[in-house]
């Protein structure tokens, strides 16, 4: 179970500070896919650190599998967007790297790695380097990297933007079959609203920052074989695109406000425009 008490979180002290979180409260259970969508900078990836236990909150409390997070916490993985491989390093060195960190001697860590390389279509590669790997198969050494140490939480920010759509496909297919066998949670960031539709059962989305939760959909048919192609997949779709085009629309007129305050634009709906998406409703053109 993951728990976020009233957590605040301020970037900087000066004028130009940013207040990511604020008094926000999020509860996950265990074993749930969670994805966070919402506009650039609203405060996803602040989110994740702070749940990976790598920014300390100003305020509130952390709660991961019942221990107050003060820092990283060993059964929590993190795989980010760039896949952050050490380009020195082998792929079995990449792959074993939690493990070594744990204390397992080298060959054993090679060794208890080796089911999770043929899982991920990555052996007869170990001694290659990052550079002499595909996106995709860089991807895999990432993803084998945060698997390899049994975590239990799974925390991923935007993991296959940078990919093309096959392999994206395949990634996902993979990471949905790993969490299902595995019962990891997963919180996945992402700006795709098919990768949310698939991946998540849950769907929060925010606004922000601070970041502040727009809507929350359920999404219980995701993980089901071909759900791709289902009827309940692009009805989960639209309603995501309801929200975010909400946002957007809020976005466009609260820049025409501006311009109008800056003596840019004297347009009548300028005038009117919304400050917040609540403001906007779902017809307005
Ligand atoms: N280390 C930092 N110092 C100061 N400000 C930061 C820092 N990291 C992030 N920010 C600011 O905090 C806000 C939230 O950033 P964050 O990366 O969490 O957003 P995000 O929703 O993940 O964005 P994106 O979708 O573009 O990755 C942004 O305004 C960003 O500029």
């Amino acid at each position: 179970m993951i728990e976020l008490t009233d957590v605040s979180l301020r970037y900087g002290e000066t004028a130009e500070s940013v207040q990511v979180l604020e008094r926000l409260s999020l509860t996950v259970p265990p074993g749930e896919r969670c994805v966070l969508i919402g506009p650039s900078g609203c405060g996803k990836s602040s989110l994740l650190q702070v749940l990976a236990g790598l920014i300390p909150p100003q305020a509130g409390k952390i709660n991961v599998g019942g221990q107050a997070i003060t820092g990283p916490r060993q059964q929590t993985s993190y795989i980010l967007q760039d896949f952050g491989l050490f380009p020195w390093k082998t792929v079995e060195e990449n792959v074993a790297l939690g493990l070594r960190i744990q204390g397992t001697g080298r060959s054993d860590a090679f060794r208890a790695i080796q089911p999770i390389l043929s899982r991920l279509g990555l052996a007869g590669m170990e001694k290659r380097y990052p550079r002499q790997l595909s996106g995709g198969q860089r991807q895999r050494v990432a993803v084998g990297r945060a698997l390899a140490t049994k975590p239990d939480l799974l925390l991923m920010d935007e993991p296959f933007s940078a990919l093309d759509a096959l392999t994206r496909e395949s990634l996902q297919n993979l990471i949905l079959e790993i969490a299902q066998r595995e019962g990891l949670t997963v919180l996945l960031v992402t700006h795709s609203i098919e990768e949310a539709a698939l991946l998540g059962q849950r769907i929060l989305i925010f606004d922000g920052p601070p970041l502040r939760l727009l809507d929350n959909i359920e999404n219980p048919c995701s993980g089901r074989p071909d759900y791709r192609r289902d009827r309940a997949f692009h009805e989960t779709c639209n309603r995501i695109r309801a929200v975010l085009d909400k946002l957007i629309k809020v976005g466009d007129l609260q820049q025409k406000r501006q311009n109008f305050c800056n003596g840019i634009d004297l347009g009548e709906d300028a005038r009117k425009a919304p400050f917040s998406a609540e403001e906007v409703s779902s017809d307005e053109p």
